[in-house]
């Protein structure tokens, strides 16, 4: 034999679930796309074609849905460590389990409690990780786009033969935030609150890149990072994703129009190429755990 089997894993990925709760007239929306990813002994089916051990990703569907329905949908966290200690508990052959959640938010319309619209872009992210070593939680948003009309300058950088950028004391800085904050390790016993901390958490970037006067995006991201830490015990790293949604001033001079940003300016929004700035904030002390690329 030339070759040996790395590692694998394997389950049904992005299941759609939504579970609807009737709570009276006011019902309640969870709107998940779920994705499972089994690893262990399987060495038999890679080698040998042997499916003795396979939970068929089929299965790992239909646990989802049967979950939904049975114990409902407290919060993804909540969801995805049920359904990866079930996989790693009932399966003798599967000894680890990764499971991934993207939440889509659904508001309130109407006076009806049945009357839903759903959130813009924004998504809610988390990820379990559970095997031998124990468990970790992973989670996060992305797509939550934030924009400052001023309070932002970038001046002071290096130029060399191909710097054309010019200094600005005053430009639009906007971005749209990806960020993944990881949980300190627990066994089970006395979980986070996870609806409350993703609130807290979504609410300390929000604060941070508004009340932040800034001299650069890693400036904002490094203060973003740290509020959220810092607001409370459970977050010992976060990592976050940004990048600079440009906004240029556009040049009227040619028709004889001024655009004077002291009193109100055009500006024109590229979508590409952009600046890409990304970093991780961690508790002081705590490991780097997540990944960077
Ligand atoms: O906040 C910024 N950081 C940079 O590193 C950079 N580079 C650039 O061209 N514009 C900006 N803005």
């Amino acid at each position: 034999m030339t070759t040996v089997l790395g590692h694998n894993q394997y389950g049904k990925a992005e299941t759609r679930v939504v579970r609807i709760t009737r709570d009276g007239d006011t019902h309640h929306v969870r709107d998940l796309n779920v994705s499972v990813a089994l690893s262990g002994d399987l060495d038999d089916v890679h080698y040998h074609g042997d499916n003795t051990k396979v939970l068929t990703t089929d299965t790992t569907k239909n646990t989802v849905y049967a979950f939904a329905q049975d114990g409902g949908i407290a919060s993804p966290e909540e969801f995805a460590l049920r359904l990866a200690r079930h996989f790693t508990g009932s399966q003798p052959a599967i000894t680890s389990a990764r499971i991934r959640i993207e939440e889509y938010g659904w508001s309130r319309t109407g006076e009806t409690g049945h009357s839903f619209v759903r959130d813009g872009g924004e998504i809610r992210t988390a990820q379990i990780r559970l095997d031998g070593a124990g468990c970790e939680v992973v989670a996060g948003l992305r797509g939550l786009v934030v924009l400052n009309s001023t309070g932002s300058e970038f001046r002071g950088f290096v130029k060399d033969p191909w710097t054309t950028l010019p200094e600005s004391r005053d430009r639009v800085l906007a971005t749209e935030v990806e960020a993944r904050w990881r949980y300190g390790r627990h066994d089970g016993d006395g979980e986070p609150d996870w609806d409350a901390v993703h609130r807290r958490s979504r609410a300390a970037l929000l604060d941070a890149f508004a009340d932040t006067y800034s001299y650069s995006l890693q400036q904002t991201l490094y203060a973003m990072g740290s509020r959220v830490v810092d607001a409370g015990p459970e977050v010992d790293e976060i990592r976050l994703s940004m990048p600079n949604k440009h906004h240029f001033l556009v040049d009227l001079a040619p028709f004889g129009v001024a655009n004077p940003t002291d009193t109100g300016a055009v500006y024109f929004a590229a979508d590409r190429p952009y600046g890409l700035i990304e970093g991780t904030v961690l508790r002081d002390g705590a490991p780097a755990r997540l990944p960077t690329d």
